[in-house]
Parts: C-alpha cells; sequence; structure tokens
C-alpha cells in the first residue's frame, strides 16, 4: 500500500465529464521529490499528451494513474487523484477494480509468449469468461478496434512473438481493449516502432478517443501535436503548462514551454 502523507480538500468544481482530477499531488521516491503540486484536469474522449525532457516526471505521472507506481517501496505521495469522483489513494480503493477500468500499454510491445488468441483473452478469462463464443467474440471485437484483425485473423493460433514490433503493439492495444478499459495510458508507445507502424498506432489513437480516454507520454513533439488535443508540459517534476494542443505549440504562455517546443533544451 502506498503512503499518503496528507490530503488537501477536495477543489470544489464541476467533474462530470472529468476522468482524472489530479489535485496538489506530490510524490517522492525516498528523498527524491518528483512530482510536485500537479494540478491536472483529464477530460473524457480526448487525447492528452504529456511532454518534457528526460526525467522531468512524465512516466511518474501517469504510473501513479493506475498505482503502478506504488510497487516502487520507497514511493510516498501527498495530495489527490480522483478516478470519476473517487480519490484512488483512500485505503479502500481497490487496486485491482482500478486496474480494470485503466489499461496501459508499455514502450516496449510486451505480449506474453503466447497465441495471439490467448494473449487477448487472457483478461477477460481471468475475469471468468469460459465461453468459446463468447471469446471468440471478444477476441475479434478487441482485434478489430486495434486495426489489427485483418493482418492477424488467419493466424490467430500463431505465437504473438512472430509479428513485428508494430503488430506486437496492436495486439498489445488489443489486449488492453478486451478488458473493456474507460482509459488507456500510453508510455511512449511508439517509440520502439519504425515511422509506418508509429502512423498506423498514431491513427488507431484517433480512432480509439470515441470511445476511449488516452493519456500519452511521448518524447516526440510532433506526434504530441498531430495526435493530442490537450498537452502538458512537465519540467522538472512541475506542470509548466497545460492547454490546448494548439495553444502549447502556437502561443504557449510560458517561456520555458516556448524554449522546449522550439528545441532550444531537452
Ligand atoms: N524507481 C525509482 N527510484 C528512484 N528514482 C526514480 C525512480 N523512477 C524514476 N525516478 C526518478 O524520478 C524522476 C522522474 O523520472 P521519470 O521516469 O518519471 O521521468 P520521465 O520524464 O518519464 O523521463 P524519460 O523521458 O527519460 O523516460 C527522475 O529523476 C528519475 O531518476
Amino acid at each position: 500500500m502506498i503512503q499518503v502523507i496528507e490530503n488537501t480538500s477536495v477543489v470544489n468544481e464541476d467533474l462530470s465529464n472529468t476522468v482524472y482530477s489530479t489535485q496538489q499531488l506530490n510524490l517522492w521516491y525516498g528523498n527524491h521529490h518528483a512530482l510536485k503540486n500537479i494540478d491536472l484536469q483529464i477530460k473524457e474522449n480526448e487525447v492528452t499528451a504529456i511532454i518534457g525532457p528526460s526525467g522531468c516526471g512524465k512516466s511518474t505521472y501517469i504510473k501513479t494513474l493506475n498505482r503502478m507506481v506504488e510497487l516502487v517501496p520507497t514511493v510516498k505521495t501527498s495530495g489527490k487523484i480522483l478516478y470519476r469522483e473517487r480519490n484512488i489513494f483512500d485505503a479502500d480503493y481497490g487496486v485491482e477494480e482500478l486496474r480494470t477500468k485503466v489499461g496501459m500499454v508499455f514502450q516496449k510491445p510486451n505480449p506474453f509468449p503466447k497465441s495471439i488468441y490467448d494473449n487477448i483473452a487472457y483478461g477477460p478469462r481471468i475475469h471468468g469468461i469460459k465461453n468459446k463464443k463468447i471469446l471468440d467474440e471478444i477476441v475479434e471485437k478487441s482485434l478489430r478496434g486495434a486495426a489489427i484483425w485483418d493482418e492477424v485473423k488467419d493466424r490467430l493460433t500463431t505465437n504473438a512473438y512472430s509479428l513485428s514490433g508494430g503488430q506486437q503493439q496492436r495486439i498489445c492495444i488489443a489486449r488492453c481493449l478486451a478488458i473493456e478499459p474507460d482509459v488507456i495510458l500510453m508510455d511512449e508507445p511508439t517509440s520502439a516502432l519504425d515511422p509506418i507502424s508509429t502512423l498506423k498506432v498514431e491513427e488507431l489513437i484517433q480512432e480509439l478517443k470515441t470511445d476511449y480516454s488516452i493519456i500519452i507520454v511521448t518524447h516526440n513533439m510532433q506526434q504530441a501535436a498531430r495526435i493530442s488535443d490537450k498537452t502538458a508540459f512537465f519540467l522538472n517534476g512541475e506542470v509548466v503548462e497545460f492547454d490546448q494542443t494548439d495553444v502549447i505549440f502556437s502561443t504557449p504562455r510560458d517561456k520555458r514551454t516556448e524554449d522546449y517546443i522550439s528545441g532550444r533544451f531537452g
């Protein structure tokens, strides 16, 4: 269980289309203060990009949203993260419940060493679905949702490792969709992919936002500009600026944002 050192009061505002409301979030790895007073509202059915130089806390932030960061024993937090209006740090908040609502896709495709079919059916089976017809339907729907059905439908029993990196990443996205999440967290999902696979995953992200809310960490500013609705610029563990993506990339308010997006550092 994560150590929460204090809680600040809930900001009184309309949270109706807000997926996550991060309020005065601080996080320390031991003595290292990695996230500082983060206030961010993530809206549903949007793509929210997290950008910033190496070590600024991007991955830490999204790993806090599904409480994965608490796997690090030295982690302490203060503040709140409301997911659908409930504080995920509350003592009675079940992490399993959170993880069925919040899927995650990592930098390196990480399919299981199993068949394509079993990769997708894995989550639903864990949730007790045994009926072959229902599983078949979930597998097809998820693979279609991840825009890879046509490429793999004739080889569902093949090991997922036999696919290309870009295909493996879309299998991982399909595996995520199979649990019918509300939110998909993506930590640099295209950084290990070639340009064509990157384009496919970017197109997919655009399509997925109709049904899901997506938070993506990216080093690639062109990618953030292409695919996101809102962008948060992190620097040294703080959010310097959070706004509509076109504002961040055309008329940023803060000089540090302008310097970063124009390539002056980072
Ligand atoms: N498990 C850990 N233990 C101690 N410090 C950590 C741990 N993970 C990250 N940090 C530190 O916290 C800070 C933020 O790291 P984080 O990985 O969130 O940054 P990032 O912006 O995602 O960086 P990158 O773009 O290089 O992936 C860094 O100073 C990092 O060294």
